[in-house]
């Protein structure tokens, strides 16, 4: 089977490599930067949701016969808290897409304010921490849980749930 992931970022594509390498062993993946059609920063599930289906696509597009991966982070507000929220989604060549939500944790005060004063998690996560390139590692999901659920294990488990869902089509179809 052959697979183009729609970021370059390697929690991304080394989560889509592992769940794809134990599902279909001897698949294709290639990785291409393509617009995600929302804002650098999503807010909201909406949002985040479009962006992974919008990656999904675009990576579709760039080859007739490949199936279409987009992953994308973003925030929502549950009662008083930001939780960091990330969707997945699968494109396949026939137009059908599957779509699917990661585990989420609330943000500390301090960073939701910054987020809503419009700046991006990715920057202000490794202010915070005094680091750099946390959203390629680790991520915040990382940092916050003493690295017990790391940003590339999150990518794993929604990489699960697209995978799961496109067996199941396919045996259903
Ligand atoms: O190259 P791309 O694929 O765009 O990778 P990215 O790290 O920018 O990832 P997203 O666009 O999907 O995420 C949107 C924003 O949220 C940030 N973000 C989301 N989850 C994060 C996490 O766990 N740790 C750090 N930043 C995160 C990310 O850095 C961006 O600023
Ligand atoms: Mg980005």
């Amino acid at each position: 089977m052959k697979f183009i992931i729609g970021s370059t970022n390697q929690a991304k594509v080394n989560a889509a490599r592992a769940v794809i390498e134990s599902h279909f062993p001897g698949s294709e993946l290639e990785e291409v930067k393509v617009p995600s059609g929302v804002k650098d920063q999503p807010f909201g599930d909406e949002e985040t949701r479009t962006g992974a289906l919008n990656r999904a696509t675009n990576a579709a597009n760039e080859q007739g016969d490949a199936i279409g991966i987009g992953l994308e982070g973003g925030v929502r507000v549950v009662g008083e808290e930001m939780f960091v929220c990330n969707w997945g989604a699968l494109a396949l060549p026939s137009g059908k897409s599957f779509t699917a939500g990661g585990a989420q944790i609330p943000l500390p005060e301090e960073i939701a304010s910054e987020l809503r004063d419009g700046r991006e998690l990715g920057i202000v996560v490794d202010e915070y921490f005094k680091a750099s390139g946390i959203r390629f590692s680790e991520g915040a999901i990382g940092m916050f849980t003493a690295h017990a659920v790391t940003r590339d294990k999150l990518f794993e488990h929604v990489m699960q749930l697209l995978i799961g869902q496109l067996k199941y089509y396919e045996k259903a179809n």
